[in-house]
C-alpha cells in the first residue's frame, strides 16, 4: 500500500508553512501523496500569502490523505489550534510547542509505518526552548523519540555530501566530542550513507580538526592521536577511509570528485561549504533512523517570514530525496 509523505509544520512563525503550500500547490512536484501535520489556520494563512490557490483538507488519519487529490493538501491538525494572527518572525513558545507536537506525531506515525517518510521544514531552536522542549533540534528529537541511540547528520547537495561527527554543541564541546568512538561511528555512518546513494565502495574522506590536520603535531594532537587511529580502524573493517585531510582543502577535493563523502569534525566545518554552494539545493538527512527523514538545509528565515518570497527549492529537494530513499528501502 502506498503511504503519504509527512510534512511537519516547522516553526509557524517562520517560512515553513509558506514553503509547504508552495510545494504542495506546484503541479510539477513529485507525485506522491502528502500529509501536512500542522495547524489548519496557519496553513490557510500561508496558502493565501503565497497565492497558491491551494485547497486544504482536514483529515483525522494519515490514511485519509491518500484520498485527497494531488492538487489539494491533506492536513492532520494539532491538538491546540494556533491563533491565525500568530506574529511572523518572532520567537514564540506557542510556535515552538506546535513545531514540537507536529514532529512528535510524525515520528510516532513513522514508527507505526503509517507514513512513508518525514520531511521537515525548519523549526526555531529558541522557540523550542521557550516551549520547554529540552532538545536543540529535529535530529535529537528524532533520535530520542524513536529510541535510536546513535544517529548522524548529513548534508548533501549535487556537489558535496558531508556527515558530521558532532551536531548542535558549542565549539568547545565539539572539540571534546572528537573521540575514537565518535570518529569510528561517523566513518561507519558515512560508509552506510554512501552505499545508500548506490556507491558500491564509497570513498570516505575525514577532515582534520586542527589547521592543516595538525601539521605533524605543530597545531594540536587530536588529528594524529585520535582521528588517524579511527581511520585505520575503519580501514580494517573494509571501509575506504582516508585522512585526516586539512579541512581547508578537503571540500574542494571532494567537489572535484576525489571523495564521495566527507566526515566533518563539527557543525560549521561541514555546513559552511554546503551552504556556501547555495541553500536552494541542500538537503539534511538523518542517518541511522529506522525510517527516512529529510529536511531543508536552511533555517526559519524570520526576516522574510510572511512575505511569500521564501524559496521552496530546498524543501522540494528534501521531498525528492525522501522519495528516492523510500524507493530504495
Ligand atoms: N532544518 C532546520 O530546522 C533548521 C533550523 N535552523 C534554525 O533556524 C533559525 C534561524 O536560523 P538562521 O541562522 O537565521 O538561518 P536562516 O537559514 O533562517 O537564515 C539565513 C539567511 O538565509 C535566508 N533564507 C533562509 N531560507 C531561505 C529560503 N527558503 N528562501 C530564501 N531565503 C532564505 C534568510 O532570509 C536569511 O537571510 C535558528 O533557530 C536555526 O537554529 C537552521 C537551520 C536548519
Ligand atoms: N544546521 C542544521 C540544523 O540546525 C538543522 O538541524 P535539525 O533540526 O535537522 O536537527
Amino acid at each position: 500500500m502506498s503511504l503519504p509523505f509527512a510534512l511537519t509544520l516547522g516553526d509557524p512563525a517562520g517560512v515553513g508553512p509558506e514553503l509547504i503550500c508552495k510545494l504542495a500547490a506546484d503541479p510539477a512536484r513529485p507525485k506522491v501523496p502528502l500529509l501536512a501535520i500542522g495547524d489548519l489556520g496557519i496553513l490557510r494563512r500561508a496558502a493565501a500569502i503565497v497565492a497558491s490557490g491551494l485547497t486544504l483538507v482536514a483529515v483525522d488519519t494519515p490514511e485519509a490523505a491518500l484520498s485527497v487529490p494531488l492538487g489539494a493538501l491533506a492536513v492532520l491538525p494539532l491538538s491546540v489550534p494556533l491563533p491565525d494572527d500568530l506574529p511572523f518572525g518572532k520567537v514564540d513558545a506557542r510556535a515552538g510547542a506546535a513545531a514540537y507536537e507536529s514532529l512528535c506525531i510524525a515520528i510516532d506515525l513513522a514508527m507505526e509505518k503509517r507514513i512513508a517518510a518525514i520531511v521537515t521544514p525548519p523549526l526555531h531552536k529558541e522557540a523550542l526552548k521557550a516551549a520547554g522542549v529540552h532538545f536543540p533540534g529535529h535530529t535529537e528529537i528524532l533520535a530520542a523519540r524513536s529510541n535510536t541511540p546513535e544517529v548522524a547528520m548529513m548534508l548533501a547537495n549535487e556537489e558535496l555530501r558531508v556527515l558530521l561527527v558532532s551536531i548542535h554543541v558549542s565549539l568547545r564541546d565539539a572539540i571534546a566530542a572528537v573521540t575514537p568512538e565518535a570518529e569510528l561511528r561517523a566513518l561507519r555512518f558515512a560508509h552506510q550513507a554512501g552505499k545508500a546513494y548506490g556507491i558500491a565502495r564509497p570513498r570516505v574522506a575525514v577532515a582534520g580538526l586542527n589547521p592543516h590536520a595538525g601539521e605533524g603535531g605543530l597545531f594540536g594532537h587530536e588529528d594524529a592521536e585520535i582521528i588517524a587511529p579511527a581511520i585505520a580502524a575503519a580501514q580494517a573493517e573494509g571501509i575506504d577511509a582516508s585522512g585526516p585531510w586539512p579541512g581547508d582543502t578537503i571540500f574542494m577535493r571532494a567537489r572535484r570528485g576525489e571523495f564521495d563523502i566527507v566526515v566533518a569534525q563539527y557543525h560549521d566545518q561541514g555546513l559552511i561549504p554546503v551552504k556556501y554552494l547555495g541553500i536552494d539545493h541542500g538537503v539534511n538527512i538523518t542517518v541511522g533512523l529506522p525510517f527516512v527523514r529529510t529536511s531543508v538545509d536552511h533555517g526559519t528565515a524570520f526576516d522574510i517570514a510572511g512575505t511569500g518570497t521564501a524559496d521552496a527549492s530546498s524543501l522540494w529537494a528534501a521531498l525528492e530525496q525522501a522519495v528516492a530513499m523510500v524507493g530504495e528501502t
